[in-house]
């Protein structure tokens, strides 16, 4: 809804007002907005300390303690290792934040969202490497300045700001590539609910990791070929995933620079699974060129990654993309709108979004060469 700048101007005066806020807070019509406006902006006040709680969880595993069943307030103190009221400290701001529920007295078990963590193990490795965005995170105006001390997501991202990518051994990838296997799992199932492959034959995946995604591609389509392009070290790890999964006869993993290297040819399809918001502009241009020159004309690009203004999840994109990547020192979360321009440049036409059913975590635009 389109609404004046006066108008605006003037609801900003008069929510900034201590006197209409206190009027808000007791009227009975406002007081719930009021309350929840409250909240909301309580919340990112207080952002980094449940941040904490929950890293705290992750780290004593809580959460798998009591995946087991309830526990009481000494036997988890003992399996913490915990003095009582630290254990206690904990396990309340850990009820506040709905990971953990209380049942009876002093008997604790997993709420809503330690189950939902349960299910989805890759969140636990996203917590856990986030002490590295605390660090390189400290001094946010630095960051933005450009004079920001912080190196630990940079030497995390083996790739980021390598003269020669390429040649990064494998235990300087062995950390990014598992972290993202770990979440992969959820990216594939939302991805290809939402765009079909049977009538492709083959589909190269760009910057594919250990493989997971064309794993999934692979066992949901059988007559599916599956190419992946990745720094010789990560390949090689796709390669030995591809042989676990038995399949080998259909699936090959080649290792390169997708910046210097030519891509693979004679996909019929080609993916870019939350890669292009790893690059500043120009790199990633190339990089959709590089995708483009794979493909013969009709062929099909595949673009999936968390998108910038996306309804509903707009922190995730702008807030927590938009610092996690200035802190890593490379790429930016695009609005679809600036991808579009950007395959268009590339001459690839119908370029269009396709809906998934998490769109926080992934959303998804195809075009044709
Ligand atoms: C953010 S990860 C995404 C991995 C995978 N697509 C996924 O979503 O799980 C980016 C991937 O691009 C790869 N990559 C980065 N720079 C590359 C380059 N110059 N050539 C080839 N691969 C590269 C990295 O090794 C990494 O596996």
């Amino acid at each position: 809804m389109w609404v004046p700048n006066r108008l605006l101007d003037l609801r900003n005066r008069v929510f900034a007002n201590p006197a209409f806020q206190r009027w808000a807070a007791t009227f009975p019509l406002t007081r719930l907005i009021a309350q929840r406006r409250a909240r909301q902006l309580f919340d990112i006040v207080a952002g980094f300390v449940y941040s904490q709680v929950l890293f705290a969880c992750v780290r004593l595993r809580l959460l798998d303690h009591l995946a087991e069943g309830p526990l009481t307030l000494d036997q988890l103190a003992r399996r913490l290792d915990l003095p009582p009221d630290g254990a206690r400290r904990l396990l309340r701001a850990a009820v506040s934040l709905r990971l953990v529920a209380v049942r009876g007295r002093d008997r604790y078990a997993l709420d809503e969202l330690g189950a939902a963590m349960m299910g989805n193990p890759g969140i636990a490795a996203m917590v856990e490497h986030h002490a590295m965005a605390y660090v390189d995170l400290q001094d946010p105006v630095a960051l933005l300045r450009g004079e920001a001390q912080g190196q630990a997501l940079k030497d995390y991202w083996a790739y980021v700001g390598a003269d020669v990518p390429a040649s990064a051994a494998g235990h300087a990838v062995d950390g990014y590539t598992a972290l993202m296997a770990d979440s992969q799992h959820l990216i594939a199932g939302d991805v290809l609910d939402a765009c079909s492959l049977k009538d492709h034959r083959c589909l190269l995946d760009v910057g594919g990791g250990d493989g997971s995604f064309l794993v999934a591609a692979a066992k949901r389509w059988p007559h599916l070929r599956v190419i992946l392009f990745d720094l010789p070290a990560v390949a090689e790890r796709a390669r030995a995933r591809f042989a676990r999964e038995g399949l080998a006869e259909r699936a090959t993993a080649i290792g390169g620079d997708m910046l210097r290297d030519p891509l693979p040819q004679g996909a019929d399809i080609v993916s870019l699974v939350r890669v292009l918001h790893d690059h500043d502009d120009e790199v990633a241009q190339r990089i959709i060129q590089a995708a483009g020159r794979a493909l013969a004309p009709g062929g099909t690009l595949l673009v999936t990654e968390p998108m910038s203004g996306t309804r509903g999840a707009e922190p995730i994109g702008d807030a927590y993309f938009g610092f996690y990547l200035l802190a890593m020192g490379s790429g930016r979360p695009r609005t679809p709108r600036e991808l579009k321009t950007m395959l268009r440049a590339a001459d690839f036409d119908r370029v269009r979004l396709v809906p998934t059913c998490r769109p926080m975590l992934t959303r998804l635009m195809l075009a044709r060469k």
